[in-house]
């Protein structure tokens, strides 16, 4: 049996055993139709607290909740049967204690069948990571610019320049050794993010990390052109669904106001046409 027989599903030791073969494609889904979409393309599904903003209209992702990653996980799974699912952790559901952590990633796990969390930090998180690895909890890491640390890290800046690169390397290294199955470097710089990928055994996956990691990870809205609210250099836009949205809604509201809709066709008759007619 292969290891992406449906009988089997594919688990975090299959991701991780990946490392050194072909690139891993993952995008984020929230919903079952954008999963069944992502699915047959990707070895992941993401479902990011990214939800909050691209979703929820939130500023940024403190706000996101574990009732929100239920949902949206649950959801998720459903459209899934080839790509494996991966749930963010919340701003809040595990930094206080690795006990803390261990009931929220449990409770992800058990209410959406996703066999695999995520969770922001490096070095500080490796006692929670281990914790968690250790209890049967599979964690993805992510490291360099970590969006739940918005507040202090003083914007969506590059992490990992100069004097920052020693750190985001320590980082990489305490999570691996924590046991993580892979580990997401954000808006690190390329060269640095080159040197994680050779020196670690564990897949790197990129966003806005440059070409040499293990695998790369876009926001699906972003790079469909459906989330359109700001745009980070390393979207690259694959689609612009947000146009062709906004343009199908003017068609539609022209066409309401013009009368042209609905036509004949899209009525219901009062009397039953006789047979072999519509
Ligand atoms: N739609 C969306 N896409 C994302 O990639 C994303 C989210 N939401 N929400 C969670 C985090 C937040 N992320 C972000 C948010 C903003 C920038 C951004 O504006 N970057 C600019 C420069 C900003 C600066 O230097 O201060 C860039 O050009 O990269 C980057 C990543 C990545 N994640
Ligand atoms: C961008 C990815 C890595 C993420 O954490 C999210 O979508 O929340
Ligand atoms: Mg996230």
């Amino acid at each position: 049996m292969s290891a992406t027989s449906p009988l089997r599903p594919v688990l975090p030791p299959d991701i991780r055993a990946r490392k050194g073969t072909a690139p891993l494609v993952v995008l984020t889904a929230y919903t079952t139709p954008m999963a069944r979409l992502v699915d047959p393309h990707c070895d992941i599904a993401l479902v990011g607290d990214s939800v909050g903003m691209v979703l929820h209209g939130m500023a940024s992702t403190l706000g996101v909740t574990m009732e929100m990653m239920v949902l949206h996980g649950r959801s998720v799974v459903k459209g899934c049967g080839k790509a494996m699912v991966v749930i963010d952790m919340p701003f809040a559901s595990y930094e206080e204690s690795p006990a803390q952590a261990y009931r929220n990633a449990a409770r992800l796990m058990a209410e959406t069948g996703a066999p695999a969390v995520k969770l922001e930090g490096g070095a500080h998180m490796a006692e929670t990571i281990a914790f968690l690895t250790r209890r049967g909890v599979p964690v993805m890491a992510h490291i360099g610019l970590t969006p739940q640390a918005v507040n202090t890290l003083g914007g969506y800046k590059v992490v990992g320049r100069e004097d920052e690169a020693d750190r985001v390397m320590q980082d990489a290294l305490a999570v691996q050794e924590a046991g993580a199955f892979a580990v997401v470097l954000e808006k690190v710089p390329m060269g640095l993010a080159g040197r994680i990928t050779e020196r670690l055994e564990i897949p790197t996956i990129g966003i806005g990390a440059g070409a040499a990691c293990d695998g790369q990870v876009l926001v699906i809205d972003d790079m469909l052109g459906l989330f359109t609210e700001f745009r980070p250099r390393f979207v690259k836009r694959y689609a612009e669904l947000g146009k062709a949205a906004d343009e199908a809604i003017a068609a539609y509201a022209a066409d309401v106001r013009a009368r042209a809709f609905p036509a004949e066709e899209h009525g219901f008759p009062d009397v039953l046409p006789a047979k072999g007619q519509k």
